[in-house]
């Protein structure tokens, strides 16, 4: 019995183990876990028919207890009995990766408060920064489900109405305001037909992704007085292909930032430590550009989840709930372009010597993330790309 050989150094070593849906050439979908350079077919591995579906969907609804026996057989054969897993590797650069799951609800919150300031100030600029409920609970939209896609989906530049504050009437056209947001998705797998409770997070939650919610912002900043993003954010999202499970990331765990004003009872996470330091990295055409610092937070995903069911609403295997736009308070921290070249008063330099404030055709944007692993190193959560292509 011999532990598998990994590459020194891989974001994917035992104490990751994230999931996905792959195929090969002439293959039908199926799970997968990512290993090393590696991805482990997992239905041939375990022999269990819910790997072989196409969608995580199945083993999701199956719930916590289930989760943590497929991880601990997975562990203990990454570590001691390599010849378990060995026949069933594949080349990860030789597969094709598929959305994960089936997504039920997208949501969408706000939750950086470095963001919600700089885009306050932008959108706002005669009133304050944070609206009088932003401390009080987690504003979120409902987004478009359907519209949700893995990573290398191209982004086909959004058309729509456009009317800048000193134009007297809308025009129909390209967006020529095309951004990014940096975000972490949810993925909720039990299902739920009441409220969560903050500290029943873990019981409902399966693990996180990456999201990109790409953004026009002249669509944007026309059409959501008052009810909020419609057109210029439902044209695509894009979600990385691997999905890390919560206890890979016991690691990553921190405090929150302290709430003041105190929040109300239902939003009380105090001692929970759903705060996740999570490193993510926008890259414009290959070239890193922005560092923004999940760990910062102001709201956890706990208190998203709660918040989004005090109400009664149910939830779904499947629903994702993103963070948010994810911005430190430095300049090379700003998780949107509209933010790093302050809506285009102040563009980036690029090193071709190039400026860019949004996005231009033929333009690929690349998420990336890291976390502190249990092993001691760190684990990575993949990636989510796209490149933007002309309007149709
Ligand atoms: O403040 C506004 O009017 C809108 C801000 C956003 O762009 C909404 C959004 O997608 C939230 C986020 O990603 O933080
Ligand atoms: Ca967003
Ligand atoms: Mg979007």
């Amino acid at each position: 019995m011999n532990p598998l050989d990994l590459p020194e150094g891989t974001l994917f070593g035992a104490d990751n183990l994230p999931y996905g849906v792959f195929s090969t050439p002439g293959s039908t979908p199926r799970t997968g876990v990512a290993i090393g350079d590696h991805v482990l077919d997992l239905a041939a591995a375990t022999g269990d028919g819910v790997h072989a579906t196409g969608s995580l969907d199945a083993f999701l609804a199956r719930g916590p207890q289930a989760w943590a026996a497929v991880r601990a057989q997975l562990v203990r054969w990454v570590t001691e009995d390599a010849a378990a897993v060995e026949p069933h590797l594949l080349p990860r650069d030789a597969v094709t990766m598929h959305l994960p799951f089936t997504v039920a609800d997208y949501v969408d919150f706000y939750s950086s408060q470095h963001h919600a300031e700089n885009i306050g100030c932008m959108f706002r600029p005669d009133s304050p920064p944070l609206t009088p409920n932003w401390k009080h609970l987690p504003i979120g939209y409902h987004g478009r489900a359907g519209t949700v896609a893995v990573s290398g989906t191209d982004v086909v530049r959004p058309s729509g109405q456009r009317k800048a504050p000193a134009d007297d009437l809308p025009t129909f056209g390209p967006s020529r305001r095309l951004d990014i947001e940096a975000e972490v998705g949810f993925v909720v797998g039990v299902p739920s037909d009441g409220p969560v409770t903050v500290d029943a997070f873990a019981e409902h939650v399966f693990g996180v992704c990456l999201v990109n919610d790409w953004s026009s912002r002249d669509l944007q900043a026309w059409e959501y007085v008052p009810l909020g993003p419609f057109l210029g954010k439902s044209f695509l999202t894009s979600v990385s292909p691997w999905v890390v499970p919560l206890a890979a990331l016991e690691a990553a765990r921190v405090d929150p930032p302290a709430r003041e004003p105190a929040v109300l009872p239902y939003l009380d996470d105090a001692g929970l430590r759903w705060g996740l330091d999570l490193a993510l990295e926008v890259h414009l055409n290959g070239e890193h550009v922005s560092s923004p610092p999940f760990a910062q937070m102001y709201w956890t995903p706990a208190q998203q989840l709660a918040h989004m069911t005090v109400n009664g609403a149910t939830l779904r295997t499947g629903d994702l709930f993103a963070s948010g736009t994810v911005s430190g308070p430095g300049r090379d921290q700003r998780g949107s372009f509209i933010e790093l070249s302050w809506g285009g008063a102040e563009p980036l330099t690029l090193a071709d010597g190039s400026t860019r404030s949004f996005l231009e055709d033929g333009d690929t944007v690349t998420l990336t993330a890291t976390a502190p692993g249990t092993g001691g190193g760190r684990i990575g959560l993949g990636e989510v790309t796209g490149t933007v292509l002309p309007a149709r």
